[in-house]
């Protein structure tokens, strides 16, 4: 099989403007994405997203009401399933019960007419590459569910196929065998060089293991970037309040380096939340939780951003510990620090939070965004389907 540096350039997927409506409402909107050759894509997004109708479009299980699916410029939404050259891995594994794991893993190659040496070199191949070589006269019913989701996509793979679909594939194992099975898929496709689009609402089963992740919202796209600018440089309040935990405040910027309607919270200096960077007057300011100090009322540096309120919760989380601080409005922020830290706050006592004036991401907002009709700052947490 191919390494992953005999990649082949170039698009694998061009998705154009997908559209896909039931009854009146689209659940997947104009969506393009334009997936390369040995790129791992993942599509993110709360339920209901569209994240399982783009997949079965890919596949060929539905099919679009508008726009095109191309493959080396030919259109693939008039070729039939069994002929797009796709692998598919489900959630709850489809695997036959009444054969083992060889025969199973055989059977996309059977179906090609394909027998003898050849395909059991291949059987082989594939099992090694999951890390089941010694496995394959085994029973499925005799598997743990680790273990049959990797004879899933061993499955998958041994016919090579063009595109490997994965739809939440680890979604039923526990979290351990998840974050290994994330570590084993990312360095599978790494290795075969796979094209890969996987779908899941676990954001940061996407950031781990995706070169480049689309989030859907309400069927539209809202990002298609690599975890570190979706992280880093989302393109609007959506993006980040979806990915990872994030304190973020709507509103117009002043000329005084305040938020109209956000709880008093000085940005400091401003210049550096000019919303002219970002369109016109409103827009959303976020500082993750993570970049956030916490001291005693009038105690903040001079230069950072800040806002007072009173911890209101103090919550421990292995490694870290996340402080709860409400403002007057009842605007509820986060700060996270190393648990290991000495803790000097406590519940009820007023405290400033504050950042350095760089951790602050000022994006827009989205269209329908709560913001962008009403002023209220507001947390959000890590969202979860
Ligand atoms: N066969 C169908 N008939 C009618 N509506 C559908 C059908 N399939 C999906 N939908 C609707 O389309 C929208 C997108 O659904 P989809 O299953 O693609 O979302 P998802 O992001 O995969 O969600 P989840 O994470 O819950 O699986 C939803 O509002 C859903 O109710």
């Amino acid at each position: 099989m191919s390494p992953a540096d005999s990649r082949a350039p170039g698009a694998a997927l061009d998705i154009r403007s997908i559209t896909k409506r039931y009854g009146d409402t689209p659940a997947v909107d104009a969506v393009s994405l334009d997936i390369r050759a040995g790129e791992f894509v993942t599509l993110l997004g709360a339920s209901g997203s569209g994240k399982t109708t783009l997949l079965r479009i890919i596949a060929g299980f539905a099919d679009a009401d508008e726009g095109s699916l191309l493959v080396d410029g030919q259109e693939l939404r008039s070729v039939p399933v069994h002929r797009r050259d796709i692998g598919m891995v489900f959630q709850n594994y489809a695997l036959f019960p009444h054969l083992n794991v060889e025969q199973n893993v055989a059977y996309p190659l059977r179906m090609r007419g394909m027998r003898g040496p050849e395909r059991r070199r291949r059987v082989a191949e594939a099992l090694e590459a999951v890390h089941l070589p010694t496995f394959g006269r085994r029973r499925i019913t005799e598997l743990s569910g680790g273990q049959q989701q990797r004879v899933a996509l061993a499955r998958a793979i041994v016919s090579r196929p063009r595109l490997l679909l994965m739809d939440e594939p680890l979604g039923a194992l526990d979290r351990n065998l998840r974050d290994a099975l994330q570590l084993e898929i990312s360095r599978l496709s790494r290795e075969l060089g796979l094209t890969v689009v996987n779908v899941t609402h676990d954001q940061e089963e996407a950031l781990t293991m995706s070169d480049r992740i689309a989030l859907l919202d309400r069927g539209r796209l809202v990002q298609f970037a690599t975890p570190d600018d979706l992280y880093h440089r989302p393109v609007d309040d959506t993006a980040a309040a979806f990915v990872g935990e994030s304190n973020l405040f709507r509103g117009s910027v002043r000329d005084d380096g305040t938020l109209d309607g956000a709880d008093g919270v000085v940005f400091s200096p401003p210049s550096l939340v000019d919303g002219s960077a970002v369109g016109s007057g409103r827009v959303a300011v976020m500082v993750r939780p993570s970049l956030v100090r916490i001291t005693a009322v009038g105690s903040a540096p001079e230069a950072h951003s800040r806002v007072d309120g009173h911890v209101s919760g103090i919550v421990y989380a292995g490694d870290s510990r996340k402080i709860i601080v409400t403002t007057a409005s009842g605007t509820e922020l986060i700060a996270r620090e190393d648990a290991a830290r000495p803790l000097d706050v406590s519940v009820e006592q007023p405290v400033t939070l504050h950042w350095d004036a760089r951790s602050s991401i000022v994006t827009r907002l989205a269209a329908g965004s709560a913001g962008a009709t009403a002023p209220a700052p507001e947390t959000r947490r890590t969202v979860r389907a």
